[in-house]
């Protein structure tokens, strides 16, 4: 899939513009703090109904502003999709060829993105929230039910949290209460575990094949997820249900003390090991970066063999932050199947050699400019 065409009006920094980009790579070029970054966020937000970097929807209206409005054209296999997002101080509309949709985890889906920023590079060794950010943003796009149950989950958690703190300071004591938000968070909690477990599944099956080409088979990628519960493994969805439900129940004095969910998928991790160790304690700084680069085009494979097309890739100012093989590496793997936004502040020869035909944009104090088209 491609986007073919974009307007804004009152994002970030720019007020009215209309664009139209090439089904290859468009490079954004442009000096720092010009909205190079609040483009690629605009597609983002289109395609996920929330931002990348804020949880605030007031930091997307440009300043003063009551409204923004984000409108794409998408080009699937079998037609053209015409999106449209509202943002608000008082909330979001998402149109889906005008048509208004009722609920967001609908919407979110129609178009893929994947966002490689240079944080991403710190998905193997940073928090493990970070993980489960990765896991729940790209899971959440190719699979509708996942979404649902990770809203409904957050629901509950919230709650539970609430009425647990209630029970720590002893405002509420009734225990029945508790059993009933416990068993609703373990059947959503069950869902997303089975899903995560499917689809890690899948994508480390990509994520070893890329390691092995990047790596010329020295280095053997692998995955093993992390749960705050015993053992999930080759566990059915009534099954971890179970066992959550058992974690809830052996551990209520605990959690009360401590006045929090200490168990399920909000807890949980995954690890990324090379030829059997966890690259974030022992691997090299490159590793960790191969490990990152090698997950995330493993994601692209992923949502291909789920949507039976190519998300739209955005790479935030990643490329100076590769090394020569790396970037070889990347570009190869993007040309001529996924579309591409790249922002950079500079295209160096090396790189401009390695892309093929490339739409080139310049930005400037939140204005447009088009500079070389193919
Ligand atoms: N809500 C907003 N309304 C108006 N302008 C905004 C808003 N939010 C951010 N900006 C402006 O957008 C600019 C930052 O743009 P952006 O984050 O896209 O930078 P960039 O071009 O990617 O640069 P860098 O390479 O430094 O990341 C700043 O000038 C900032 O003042």
């Amino acid at each position: 899939m491609y986007l073919s065409e974009l307007a804004l009006k009152n994002f970030r920094n720019y007020e009215d513009v209309e664009l139209s980009f090439s089904p290859k790579i468009n490079v954004l070029i442009g000096e720092n703090a010009q909205g190079k970054t609040n483009l690629l966020e605009a597609i983002y937000v289109l395609a996920m109904t929330r931002s990348h970097r804020t949880s605030s929807e007031r930091e997307l209206l440009t300043f003063k502003k009551e409204n923004a409005t984000i409108r794409g054209t998408i080009e699937r296999k079998l037609g053209k999709l015409k999106l449209e997002l509202i943002l608000s101080k008082k909330g979001k509309k998402a149109k889906v060829n005008h048509l208004e949709q009722a609920r967001l985890s609908q919407y979110v889906g129609q178009m893929n993105v994947i966002l490689f920023a240079p944080e991403d590079l710190a998905l193997v060794k940073g928090a493990p929230a970070v993980r489960r950010r990765f896991i729940d943003m790209e899971f959440g796009q190719i699979d509708p039910h996942y979404l649902h149950n990770l809203s409904q989950y957050r629901t509950i958690l919230k709650q539970r949290n609430k009425y647990l703190k209630q029970l720590q300071s002893k405002k509420a004591v009734d225990l029945v209460l508790l059993g009933v938000l416990s068993d609703q968070l373990a059947a959503f909690g069950a869902e997303i575990i089975a899903r995560r477990l499917k689809f890690l599944d899948k994508l480390e099956k990509y994520a070893q094949e890329i390691q092995n080409n990047i790596t010329q088979s020295k280095e053997n990628l692998s995955f093993e997820y992390e749960a705050s519960i015993s053992e999930v493994s080759e566990k059915s969805v009534d099954e971890l249900y179970g066992v959550l439900r058992q974690s809830f129940a052996d551990n209520s004095k605990k959690e009360i003390f401590q006045g929090t969910t200490l168990y399920g998928p909000h807890r949980d991790d995954v690890r990324f090991l090379i030829n059997m160790r966890n690259v974030q304690t022992y691997g090299s700084q490159g590793q960790q970066r191969t490990t990152a680069l090698s997950v995330k085009l493993a994601e692209i494979e992923l949502m291909k063999e789920e949507t039976g097309e190519y998300p739209i890739l955005l790479l935030d100012d990643v490329l100076s932050e590769l090394d020569g093989d790396r970037q070889t590496h990347l570009l190869k793997t993007i040309q001529d199947k996924v579309q591409t936004f790249l922002t950079t502040p500079s295209l160096s020869e090396i790189t401009r050699q390695l892309i093929d035909d490339p739409k080139i944009f310049r930005i400037a104090q939140g204005k447009v400019e088009l500079q070389k088209s193919n």
